[in-house]
């Protein structure tokens, strides 16, 4: 919580963290950014010391010296339009290097993600992930521009306007700097109201785009069971929390900050003309000068300024922080580790051995599993609901870490194969296939630089070639926001097209069938019979028939094999689990039929 003490100091340190890091790259524009600010204080410093030389030498004594006075005037005008010049190139060069960082972190974030382990993702809420790589990237760019250039730049300011005035009349430059720790005071107290705040805005607005997202991505879930109404509300009930808790911080803003730091302005002003009238009558304090009187008042309008300038900034400041922070959060989370590159898929032999997995400890989903798959060979993995298989798949594709040693492929164990070399020779195909909004060929291809004719051959080995040649572009035609155009069947045998463009020895398929009808079924079958001996294939199935051709089914049972061989083996186990899944699932087709549905699927629950 960036309300508790601990909270807030670890916000601030993750933010400081980011800020270094994307400031790296670019230290020698911040040095000279900052070189050249100090300058520009020191220039700007000057013009109340030439008003006061003037009114002090030339002004009073009624000196008319028209040639200095017109050097001076000259003088104050030059210092003064040099500082606005450097000070506008500081702001270009340093909106740059905010640019740029940016650009750089929103790069180092996205790379990040990408590499980061399935758990993460078990966890992450996509809005959310989504707002830390684009708007939180963001944030960098306003504490480059904030911190850098708007602190930087008051900071010097303050710097240049204190020593001239301690040049001047250090007693007079002490009333001014009592302004220092009341507007760091007020500053504090701003910070403990309304950080909650700020920090609870950012929370809701990416709340807002997390819903957002889960929204679009469910839309047919959402309006077929008559949920948008509810949604809706939802949605108003946090858009209308982000609105009061924005308009906490503005209030905090307008009721605290500029008002103070104006009546302390005042006051200042007050006390500096009330010790002059005592100096002036009593002679007190010293001979009164008028010039000194005017050096002031005009410096303390140049020390109130950049403190409210900093105070004023506060809230984007620490909405910035809080962005920052996020990231550098995420950025924080451990990487996949890189696998050692120790051996290489020849063959595509499968060896588990005592396999025992447990996605949170004490809660083991897979215990002691012993499975031999021969390369080429073909193996069904069935089961009920829960019973392990899809994790199962994840394992041997690495998406969680096996135990060490526990999968082995042709002889090396999993973690220890070079992860684009196994990326290159395992395909999977997915439950759902995931299609891009791109044509058919990008879609086979997936960014890899495969010819024509290996798209077209691995379309024909997923028997969706005469499909795609039948599409008015053919192989470049748009298939729409996430194969929108085609059917579930369709976009299925696109990804299997997918999976083979790569040419596996090993291909794993995620009940690849469970949503498709009989006749593209038989479609997936025929591709699968002619990989048999090319490829070990793996296939997890609901629907029973895809896998009866297997060389062998392995039946799991909450996590254990409960049976092992083939179709024939497995249906003559009396009262066996295969054969009641088998069984049952022929009924369930029957009745299907008979009510005239299409796609027989089944799977027992136990
Ligand atoms: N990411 C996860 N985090 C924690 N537990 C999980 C996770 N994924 C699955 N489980 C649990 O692991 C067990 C096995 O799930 P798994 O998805 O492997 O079963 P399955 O046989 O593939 O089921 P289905 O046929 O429904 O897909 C279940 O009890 C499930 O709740």
């Amino acid at each position: 919580m960036p309300g508790a003490p601990e909270g807030r100091s670890r916000l601030v340190g993750d933010a400081a963290a980011l800020l270094l890091r994307a400031a790296a790259p670019e230290r020698h524009h911040v040095l000279r950014a900052a070189a050249w600010l100090l300058l520009t204080a020191g220039l700007e410093a000057l013009g109340p010391l030439i008003g006061k030389w003037l009114i002090d030498r030339y002004l009073l004594p009624r000196d008319a010296q028209l040639g200095a006075i017109a050097g001076l005037l000259l003088g104050a005008l030059v210092a003064g339009f040099a500082a606005s010049w450097l000070r506008y190139g500081q702001l270009v060069r340093l909106a740059g290097v905010a640019m740029r960082s940016v650009q750089r972190v929103r790069e180092e974030v996205y790379r990040h993600v990408l590499r980061l382990p399935m758990s993460f993702f078990d966890r992450a809420i996509t809005g959310q992930l989504v707002s830390r790589v684009t708007n939180d990237t963001e944030a960098v760019k306003t504490l480059y521009v904030q911190v850098l250039f708007v602190i930087l730049d008051s900071l010097l300011v303050l710097v240049g306007t204190t020593a001239a005035m301690l040049w001047l009349d250090w007693r007079l430059m002490l009333i001014v700097a009592t302004l220092v720790p009341v507007a760091v005071l007020v500053v504090i107290v701003y910070q403990r109201l309304s950080a909650p705040a700020v920090s609870r805005t950012r929370e809701l607005r990416s709340e807002l785009n997390a819903q957002v997202a889960e929204s679009i991505a469910g839309m047919q879930v959402l309006q077929a069971s008559n949920a948008t109404a509810r949604f809706r509300d939802r949605f108003a009930a946090v858009n209308g929390s982000h609105y009061r808790s924005r308009r906490r911080e503005l209030r905090a803003n307008a009721w605290l900050l500029r008002p103070l730091l104006d009546l302390l302005n005042v006051v200042l002003m007050a006390a500096v003309i009330g010790v002059f009238g005592l100096r002036g009558h009593g002679g007190v304090l010293g001979p009164l000068e008028v010039g000194i009187l005017y050096a002031f008042v005009n410096y303390i309008s140049r020390v109130t300024e950049p403190l409210t300038q900093i105070t004023m900034q506060f809230s984007q400041l620490q909405q910035a922080m809080v962005g920052a922070a996020r990231v550098q959060v995420l950025l924080k989370e451990a990487e996949s580790p890189p696998a050692a590159d120790r051996g290489r898929v020849t063959q595509g032999a499968i060896a588990i051995e005592h396999l025992d997995f447990a996605y949170l400890p004490g809660r083991p989903v897979l215990h002691g599993l012993d499975l031999q798959f021969a390369p080429g060979s073909f193996h069904g993995i069935v089961g009920h609901t829960g019973s392990g298989k899809s994790t199962l798949l994840a394992l041997l594709l690495r998406f969680y870490p096996a135990p060490h040693g526990a999968i082995r492929i042709d002889g090396t164990p999993v973690e220890a194969i070079a992860e684009d070399h196994f990326r290159d020779r395992v395909g999977v195909v997915p439950q759902e296939p995931f299609l891009l909004a791109a044509t058919a060929r990008e879609n086979i291809a997936m960014g890899r630089p495969l010819t024509d004719a290996q798209v077209e051959a691995a379309a024909r080995a997923a028997h969706v070639h005469e499909f795609i040649a039948r599409l008015e572009q053919g192989y470049d035609t748009p298939l729409g926001e996430g194969g929108a155009r085609l059917s579930v069947g369709q976009k299925q045998l696109v990804a299997i097209a997918r999976a083979l463009a790569g040419e596996p020895r090993i291909l794993f398929l995620d009940e690849a069938t469970s949503h498709i009808d009989s006749e593209t079924e038989q479609v997936v079958q025929r591709a699968l019979a002619g990989l048999r001996g090319k490829v070990t294939i793996v296939a997890i199935a609901h629907r029973l028939s895809t896998v009866r051709d297997a060389d062998r089914i392995v039946v799991l049972n909450h996590g254990r094999i409960a049976e092992l061989g083939t179709h024939g083996e497995l249906m003559a186990i009396a009262d066996g689990l295969y054969q009641r899944l088998y069984l049952l699932q022929q009924l369930e087709e029957a009745d299907q039929q008979e009510t005239g549905d299409s796609g027989p699927q089944a799977s027992g629950s136990h």
